[in-house]
């Protein structure tokens, strides 16, 4: 029943010029292994249940990757975990809000994380909410992020639901309003609620690209167009890159890596050029995807329209 665990930690990464580095291997008992297994489990068990509102269990992962992440930065910083005194802030490439829900789920569970920032390329609904308290509808735009082109993140309702206190009936209210307008605004007192656990930044795509070539330089490391827009948030909002000379200076933050820029041969190629494409195709790419590539492409399939049908 774990065979997609097993498929994950098998993974060969010789080829791969990060220098091998997987999630984990396959007979390491580091944290990997059975927090791939608990997740699985999980999401069985809840699947097969079918007790859960329809697709909430994809956020159980978002959920176990948060903590996981709070554990591995509290242990690289050598945080007491749990600490509450020592936040961790964490910035999130946004688009349906899935992986902001999950960072909020695990902080309500007591995690020590600071503030949740969603970067957002121009589709920023989620950042007029956060900033504004403008849950408004807007025709959505094409930029280079194009997996974050979100006009309405259905997520909010749940990122509501838990900052009213579970308040079934006013998301109920609000839900129904948006639904109906296509234009939520939060009375004062929500949307100042929503900010002590929230923060935002828009990002263009000049910036984002920016942003990309920026960490090159800095650190030899190459994003996708997602990560990038996170990147690029976290500057606008105030983490630099600065040499700290004590821990007490350090404002620890993580930026989520959300894609891989094997799925954005265009994009990158804008922000980086043609030779650096190329070079990280030849090493870095991931052997999987590779496979995919070399797969034919199934036929499409031709749907016709019936007169009449709705
Ligand atoms: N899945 C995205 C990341 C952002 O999506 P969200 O639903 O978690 O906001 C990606 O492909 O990078």
């Amino acid at each position: 029943m774990d065979w997609p665990i097993k498929e994950t930690l098998l993974e060969n990464h010789d080829n791969d010029a990060s220098g091998g580095r997987a999630f984990c291997g396959i007979n390491s008992y580091n944290i990997g292994r059975p927090l791939l297994q608990m997740v699985h489990f999980v999401s069985l068990i809840k699947y097969s249940l079918n007790c859960l509102v329809a697709n909430s269990y994809l956020l159980v992962v978002p959920l176990v990757v948060k903590i996981w992440i709070y554990l591995r930065m509290a242990e690289r910083l050598g945080i007491e975990p749990g600490d509450k005194n020592s936040m961790i802030d964490m910035v999130i490439p946004t688009g349906a809000m899935g992986n902001l829900t999950g960072g909020y789920m695990a902080k309500q569970l007591g995690v020590p994380i600071g503030r949740l920032c969603a970067g957002v390329n121009i589709n920023d609904i989620t950042h007029r909410v956060i900033e504004r308290g403008e849950f408004h509808r807007k025709r959505i735009q094409k930029t280079l992020s194009d997996a974050i082109n979100i006009e309405v993140p259905y997520n909010f309702e749940r990122i509501a639901f838990y900052t009213t206190g579970c308040n079934c009936a006013l998301i109920l209210e609000w839900m129904t309003v948006m639904e109906r307008t296509q234009q939520l605004t939060l009375e004062k007192e929500w949307h100042e609620r929503l900010k002590l656990d929230f923060c935002s930044a828009r990002v263009t795509d000049d910036e984002m690209c920016e942003a990309l070539r920026r960490v090159r330089a800095r650190l030899n490391y190459i994003a996708d167009p997602h990560t990038a827009v996170a990147m690029a948030a976290a500057m606008i909002i105030g983490y630099a890159f600065t040499e700290v000379s004590s821990a007490e200076e350090m404002m620890p933050v993580v930026i989520l890596a959300t894609a891989s820029p094997c799925k954005f041969q265009e994009q990158m190629t804008v922000a980086l050029g043609q030779d650096e494409w190329i070079s990280w195709k030849e090493h870095h790419f991931p052997i999987r995807a590779h496979k995919t590539l070399q797969t034919r492409e199934i036929e499409p399939y031709y749907f016709l329209q019936t007169e009449g049908a709705s």
